[in-house]
């Protein structure tokens, strides 16, 4: 990395960091120097990913958010929870962040018809712990350009998480792709039955 590299994630600019498919879990923190909001989560997160989209939380300076999911029972809020607030209670992903220093403590879906329902989507950099599934691939990188990036840079960007190891997709990846149109196919022939 040199003072002209793209940089996509503090997480991510310096190599990506194998995860550790034993690790039990651990503690994520809000920014706050006091009364942090705490959420626990047991067991290892799953589909970890840079994000490029407007809506997900991104530290400053940062191209790509990095967000991963974890079931929604596996996750606990365990301090100071009445400062998180909910950013968009119109948005699919209702993302909860705390109010003094903005930072996203973790984002649920609500409506039980969606494919990812039962997932919590949660930034692991919060947390001091090691061993976090590793970020896998690139997404929704084309909205970048919504957040201000110029379009004359999306080459780079792209080359940049190619040399990551992080494929970009404009959308989720085609796994992912695949499981929202199993899912929407699943429903149609429930509702035609
Ligand atoms: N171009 C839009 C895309 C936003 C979008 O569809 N984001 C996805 C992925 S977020 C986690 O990977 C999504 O599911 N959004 C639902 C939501 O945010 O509630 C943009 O950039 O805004
Ligand atoms: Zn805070
Ligand atoms: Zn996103």
């Amino acid at each position: 990395m040199n003072d002209q590299t793209i940089r996509i994630h503090p997480s991510v600019d310096t190599g990506i960091r194998h995860g550790d498919p034993a690790f039990a879990g651990g503690r994520l923190h809000c920014n706050c120097a006091e009364n942090p909001v705490e959420i626990t989560i047991t067991g290892n997160t799953a589909h970890n990913h840079v994000c490029g989209c407007t809506k997900c939380w991104k530290p400053s300076g940062a191209l790509f958010s990095m967000v991963a999911v974890v079931p929604r029972d596996n996750l606990q809020v365990t301090a100071n929870g009445d400062k998180l607030r909910v950013v968009d209670p119109a948005a699919t992903i209702q993302r909860h962040a705390c109010r003094d220093c903005g930072v996203h403590m973790f984002g649920r879906i609500e409506n039980k018809d969606h494919p990812f329902y039962g997932l919590d989507f949660v930034h692991t950099e919060l947390s001091d712990e090691e061993g976090w599934s590793a970020p896998e691939f690139a997404a929704f990188v084309s909205s970048i350009i919504e957040s201000g990036a110029s379009p004359d840079m999306m080459p780079a960007v792209r080359a940049r998480l190619r040399e990551l190891g992080l494929e970009p997709y404009d959308c989720l990846s085609p796994p992912l792709m695949d499981l929202i149109a199993a899912h929407v196919a699943k429903s149609r022939s429930a509702m035609a039955a």
